[in-house]
This record gives structure tokens, C-alpha cells and sequence, in this order.
């Protein structure tokens, strides 16, 4: 199980500013997310959900303020080094090698964070061959835990549209995240799926450890499943709380009525 090394939040968000051109996509946006929590990010369209993603990813930099994760600065680190920090993100259009196998797509989320390195791998060193061997043991218990076995040697591009959801999921938890990064895991889901999901973000944060960060524009997963939801419009945090507080706020409300998402209120 993942643990946090300091008594502080796990991820602090604190002021980050975000411009392109004229656009002020993040206003001065402060939240923490506690170890343990899963954390819904909500909000209208275009009111910086996937910036703040992007800036945690450090796809984005941010124009001013800071995000620690586990008590470090991370707002500067180079985006390469996000994964070996602890976390691990999916993607709203999915980020998978669809010619490849299900447990081929595993083990490349193993390797991004493995030490032995090029060389190593090409020399077959004693390293790597066990670095390997854990890779192939981490991807056989992720294989179980999101029920994919059947389908390990199945080639991603063939599987429906909801196992590649959960493969996607697969290959973020192999890197062994802390902080995993949802984007809208719920899009494209049938309803059955979708309770489906439900019952598996509970279980990566309360089986695997994992804290989470949840972009969604599913009202009913978002409140079901968080303790606590942030809530953005226009780039400005307007709220936040735990989900019953949240959907009664004033500005909550009035941010959805009339778009195309008023069954937040
Ligand atoms: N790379 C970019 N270049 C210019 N403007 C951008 C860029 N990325 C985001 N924006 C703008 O920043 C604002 C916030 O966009 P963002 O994509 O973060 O919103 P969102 O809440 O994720 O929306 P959605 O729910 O539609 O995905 C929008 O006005 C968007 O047009």
C-alpha cells in the first residue's frame, strides 16, 4: 500500500496562474487533495479542469504559483521525471498501443519506471532480467485486479471500447502511482460499465492506496464516489467541499443552469 512520507496533503495546489494569449484559463486556483481521498474536479466546459491536469502532468507550466505533491515543489521539475514522482495519469481519448496485447500495453506502463536503463536492457544484465521478471509479476497482478485476464493476449485494438478503458487504467497503475489522474473515465461508458467503474475507483484508492484525481463530467459518478469535489468556472475555483454541500452552492448551481449540465444542481 502507498503512504505518504509527511503529514501534509499529498498534492497542494496553491494559486496557479495560467494564460494563452488573452485567455486567463487559471485564475489564482488553490486546492489540497488529503492521501487517501478521491477527489472530484468539476466544472462547465472550458472552465480549466484538463489545464489543471496538464499542469500536474507539466504538459503545461505554470504562469504563476506552485504545486507540491508529497510536500516537494514539482511545479519545475522536468515532465519526464512526473512518473518516477508517484504520478500517473489516463486520457479522455486513450493513450494505448492499440497493435499491441493487453499485457504488452502493461508492461510499458511497468517500464517507464525502471532503472536498468538501455544498455542494460540490451545486454540482458542480471538488473534487468530481474527488473523484468517484477514488471511481468506487476502486470499479472494488475491482469487480475481489473478482471483482464481473459483478454491479456488479446490485441488492444479488438477489445471493446470499455475493456480499453480499463486497460488504459492498467498501464497508469503499473507505473505505481499515488496520485493517479483520471480524465473523464466515464466517457463513452454504458451503464452498466459505468457502475462497474464506480466500484473500481473505490477499490485502486482503498485496495492499491492510490489517491485520485477525478476530471468528469458524470455528475452522478462524481458525487457518488468523492469525499471531497472542486468545482471551477471560467478558470475560478467557486466552490469546494464534500458532494452534498457542493451541489447546493449557490454559484454551483448557477454555473450549470442553462448549460448543458444542470443535473449537477
Ligand atoms: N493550449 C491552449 N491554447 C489556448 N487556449 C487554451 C489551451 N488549453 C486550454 N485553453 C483555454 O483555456 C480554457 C480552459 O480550458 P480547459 O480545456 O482547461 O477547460 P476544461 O474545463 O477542461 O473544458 P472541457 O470540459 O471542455 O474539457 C478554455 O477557454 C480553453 O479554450
Amino acid at each position: 500500500m502507498n503512504t505518504p512520507s509527511t503529514g501534509a496533503p499529498l498534492l497542494r495546489v496553491q494559486a496557479v496562474t495560467v494564460r494563452f494569449g488573452g485567455i486567463v484559463a487559471l485564475d489564482a486556483v488553490s486546492f489540497s487533495v488529503e492521501a487517501g481521498q478521491i477527489c472530484g474536479l468539476i466544472g462547465p466546459n472550458g472552465a480549466g479542469k484538463s489545464t489543471v491536469f496538464n499542469c500536474l502532468s507539466r504538459i503545461y507550466d505554470c504562469g504563476a504559483g506552485s504545486i507540491e505533491f508529497d510536500g516537494r515543489r514539482i511545479s519545475t521539475l522536468p515532465r519526464h521525471r512526473m512518473a518516477g514522482e508517484g504520478i500517473g495519469r489516463t486520457f479522455q481519448n486513450l493513450a494505448l498501443f492499440g497493435s499491441m496485447s493487453v499485457r504488452e500495453n502493461l508492461l510499458v506502463g511497468c517500464h517507464g519506471r525502471q532503472p536498468a536503463g538501455f544498455v542494460g536492457a540490451l545486454l540482458r544484465l542480471p538488473g534487468e532480467r530481474r527488473t523484468e521478471r517484477e514488471a511481468q509479476a506487476r502486470a499479472d497482478e494488475l491482469l487480475r485486479f481489473l478482471a483482464l485476464e481473459d483478454c491479456a493476449e488479446r490485441i488492444v485494438a479488438d477489445l471493446p471500447f470499455g475493456t480499453q478503458k480499463r486497460v488504459e487504467l492498467g498501464r497508469a497503475l503499473c507505473g505505481r502511482p499515488r496520485l493517479l489522474l483520471l480524465d473523464e473515465p466515464a466517457c463513452g461508458l454504458n451503464h452498466e460499465e459505468l457502475e462497474g467503474l464506480a466500484a473500481l475507483i473505490r477499490e485502486i484508492r482503498d485496495r492499491l492506496g492510490v489517491t485520485v484525481l477525478l476530471v468528469e463530467h458524470h455528475m452522478g459518478l462524481v458525487m457518488a464516489i468523492s469525499d471531497q469535489v472542486v468545482v471551477l468556472n471560467f478558470g475560478r475555483k467557486i466552490a469546494e467541499g464534500p458532494p452534498a454541500a457542493v451541489r447546493q452552492h449557490p454559484e454551483v448551481i448557477q454555473a450549470y443552469l442553462g448549460g448543458a449540465h444542470a443535473d449537477a444542481a
